[in-house]
């Protein structure tokens, strides 16, 4: 049987406090019934993803969109169908929503996602949804006191709200110690923290996840860590990012994009096979390697979820 190949465009409504997102449940009498979804349908055969949004989203919904932009592109196969679901993060829009289908249509906080049943193909679009744009990745820094004020103020003036804390430098012991007070000063601006080491480090120390490095991602069988917990790994070709999806990784860095003074032997990959790797990733993608926030609409652009640093926010 040759598989329809449907393409599918769908909107990641998120509320102005960024606390919340739209979504809508579909009626029990068509596939995936019951189940929740982002809003939005197949698009027709002329039109582009964003023009079949608008579309969409007036029939379902009774609103307009005003402004939006990629958010992840997921291919996915059902047993009778392959599926593109193309989702737009929608930043502004005008009308009321309600379910001009008779569809339940619910504001849900972000961290109730979780507890709601979606279709198989869902599971990257609620990871894209709960994270920002930005990811950090501290630099090496030998003064503790120098490293949490850098760290607070990128917390403070740039917004960061994910931190990977990487010290090669370190001793475990060392780490362990600037790992905790990091995690205090993140804690009190509700940004996560990733330790950048070895899975066992969550259990000497409660942060939200674990940072694999690419050579401990491919040597792993399995996701070694909850599902609670957040899980990314660095990857720089394509059978790393397979592995990162067989893992479970919820979300990679994909490296270098530029060249970089820290890898200047490392032949950059640029923006076109960038973005060829993302199209078939499983998860949402950082760019990283030369990357600044003057970049990251560019990145969203090519299907990542945004850019990841050390210098352009250690300062
Ligand atoms: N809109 C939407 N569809 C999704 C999501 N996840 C997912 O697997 N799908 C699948 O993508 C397809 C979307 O088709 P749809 O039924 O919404 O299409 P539509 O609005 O154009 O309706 P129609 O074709 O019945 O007129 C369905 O097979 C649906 O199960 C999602 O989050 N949002
Ligand atoms: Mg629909």
């Amino acid at each position: 049987m040759v598989k329809r190949r449907v393409h599918v465009a769908a909107a990641a409504i998120i509320s102005a406090d960024g606390r919340e997102v739209l979504l809508a449940r579909r009626p029990s009498n068509v596939d995936h019934g019951g189940l929740w979804e982002f809003p939005g349908g197949k698009l027709a055969p002329y039109e582009t993803g964003l023009e079949g949004l608008k579309r969409e989203l007036h029939e379902e919904l009774g609103v307009e969109i005003q402004r939006a932009q990629p958010l992840i592109r997921i291919h996915h196969e059902y047993s009778d169908k392959h599926i593109l679901l193309d989702v737009w993060q929608v930043h502004e829009f005008s009308g009321e929503p309600f379910g001009r289908e008779g569809q339940a249509v619910r504001w849900v906080p972000m961290a109730e996602l979780v507890n709601y049943p979606f279709p198989a193909a869902n599971l990257p679009i609620l990871k894209a949804v709960m994270l920002p744009t930005e990811y950090l990745i501290t630099a090496e820094e030998e003064d503790e006191v120098l490293f949490l004020a850098r760290l607070e103020r990128a917390l403070v003036e740039d917004g960061v709200r994910l931190v990977q804390l990487r010290a090669k430098t370190l001793d475990e012991s060392a780490y362990l110690a600037r790992a905790e007070q990091a995690l205090a000063l993140c804690r009190r601006f509700e940004a996560r923290l990733l330790l950048n080491g070895a899975p066992e480090l969550l259990s000497r120390l409660d942060a939200d996840g674990i940072h694999l490095t690419s050579e401990r991602l491919m040597s792993l069988e399995r996701r070694p860590i909850a599902e609670g917990k957040w899980l990314s790994a660095s990857t720089h070709d394509r059978g790393q990012l397979v592995q990162a999806g067989r893992l479970g990784c919820d979300f990679v860095t994909l490296s270098p994009l530029r060249t970089t003074p820290s890898h200047p032997e490392v032949a950059p990959m640029g923006w076109h096979d960038f973005q060829q790797l993302v199209e078939r990733a499983a998860m949402p993608v950082f760019a990283l390697g030369g990357m600044t926030r003057f970049d990251a609409n560019h990145a969203r652009a090519v299907g990542a979820q945004g850019i990841a640093s050390i210098r352009d926010f250690w300062k």
